[in-house]
C-alpha cells in the first residue's frame, strides 16, 4: 500500500426518498489497499459502487477518483458486477471477453500485438478459462462466466478495481483462485480495491479495511476493530454476537426475536453456521 489516495468519499450521501442508505461517508481508499464492503441485503453496498462508477448521483458530498469527481466509463476503473448471466445466443467468446479488457474501443478493429496476445493467453490461463476460451460466454456455467468477466476487469489494469460479489457461486477452488488473482493485482500493479460481499472469511487474510453499512449507518476499520460483537451490537442497535470459530467468523442475531442481522434475507445462507449474517438464534 502507498500513500496516493485512489479514491476519496467527503461527506458521501445516498438517500432515496426518506430512505437514507449511508451519510457522512469520508473514506479514503489508498493505492494497494484492500477495502471490503459488507453489511445486510439493501443496506447501499451495491449504491456505493454506482456512486462511485458515476451511475448513481450522491445526495450529499463528493467522491474522488485520483483527484477528479468521478464520472461515467472511466477506463482506470475495473467493474466486476453482481452475477447475471448471458443471455443465451451471445455469440462473444470468452477469449473475446478477455480480450475486450485489453484492447478496449480497439477490440475487433486490428489485430492483437505479440504483447497483447501474450497478455490476454495469461489471463485466460490466471482465471481457470483455457478449457472454454473459445466457448460461448452464454453457453457456460454462472462460475465460469463469472471467472471471465473478473479475466476481463483486470484485463485492464485498473487503479481501482470494484467488485460486487464476485465470489458468488464460484466453488472454493476458484474463490481462493479468484481472491488471489484480485490480490495479486493489487500487489502488483497497486491497484485500489473496494469489494462487495456478505462472506469476509474468503477474503479475510487479504482485506485491509472494512466498511460495514446497516440501517443507514456505518462504521470503518480493521477487520478486528468492525467484526466485534461490541462494535455491531452498536451499529445495528440490538445484540450480535460475533463468533471466531475455527479461523472463520460467524455474525449471528444473539436473541430470540433479533432483528438483526439475520432478519435481512438471507435465505441463500441457510447454513446459518457458514453465513457470516446467517441467521442462527
Ligand atoms: N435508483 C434507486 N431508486 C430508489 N431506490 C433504490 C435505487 N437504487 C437502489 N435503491 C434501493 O436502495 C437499497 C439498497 O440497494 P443496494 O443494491 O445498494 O443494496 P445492497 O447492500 O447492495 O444489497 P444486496 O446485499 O441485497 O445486494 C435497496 O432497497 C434498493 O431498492
Amino acid at each position: 500500500m502507498t500513500d496516493e489516495v485512489v479514491l476519496r468519499l467527503r461527506g458521501a450521501g445516498m438517500s432515496f426518498g426518506e430512505r437514507t442508505l449511508w451519510s457522512g461517508l469520508d473514506l479514503d481508499v489508498r493505492a494497494g489497499e484492500f477495502v471490503a464492503v459488507l453489511g445486510p441485503n439493501g443496506a447501499g453496498k451495491t449504491t456505493l459502487l454506482k456512486a462511485v462508477l458515476g451511475q448513481q448521483d450522491l445526495t450529499a458530498g463528493t467522491i474522488e477518483f485520483l483527484g477528479q469527481p468521478v464520472h461515467r466509463g472511466h477506463r482506470k476503473i475495473g467493474y466486476i458486477p453482481q452475477q447475471r448471466l448471458m443471455e443465451q445466443g451471445t455469440p462473444l467468446r470468452t477469449r473475446d471477453m478477455i480480450s475486450l479488457g485489453v484492447l478496449g474501443h480497439r477490440f475487433g478493429l486490428r489485430r492483437e500485438s505479440r504483447d497483447e496476445r501474450a497478455r490476454i493467453d495469461a489471463l485466460v490461463d490466471e482465471v481457470g478459462a483455457t478449457a472454454f476460451a473459445t466457448a460461448p460466454v452464454a453457453s457456460l456455467s454462472g462460475g465460469e462466466q463469472q471467472r471471465a468477466r473478473v479475466g476481463q476487469a483486470l484485463a485492464a489494469q485498473p487503479a481501482l478495481l470494484l467488485c460486487d460479489e464476485p465470489l458468488i457461486s464460484l466453488d472454493l477452488r476458484h474463490q481462493r483462485g479468484v481472491t488471489e488473482l484480485i490480490d495479486s493485482q493489487r500487489r502488483a500493479m497497486g491497484a485500489a480495491v473496494v469489494f462487495v460481499t456478505h462472506d469476509v472469511n474468503p477474503i479475510l487474510d487479504v482485506v485491509d479495511r472494512v466498511v460495514y453499512i446497516a440501517g443507514g449507518r456505518f462504521t470503518i476499520g480493521t477487520p478486528d476493530e468492525v467484526l466485534q460483537s461490541s462494535v455491531l451490537s452498536d451499529l445495528y442497535g440490538t445484540p450480535v454476537d460475533v463468533i471466531r470459530t475455527m479461523g472463520r467468523i460467524v455474525i449471528v442475531g444473539s436473541t430470540e426475536g433479533s432483528s438483526a442481522p439475520g432478519d435481512h434475507d438471507h435465505a441463500h445462507h441457510a447454513e446459518a453456521d457458514l453465513d457470516p449474517e446467517g441467521p442462527v438464534r
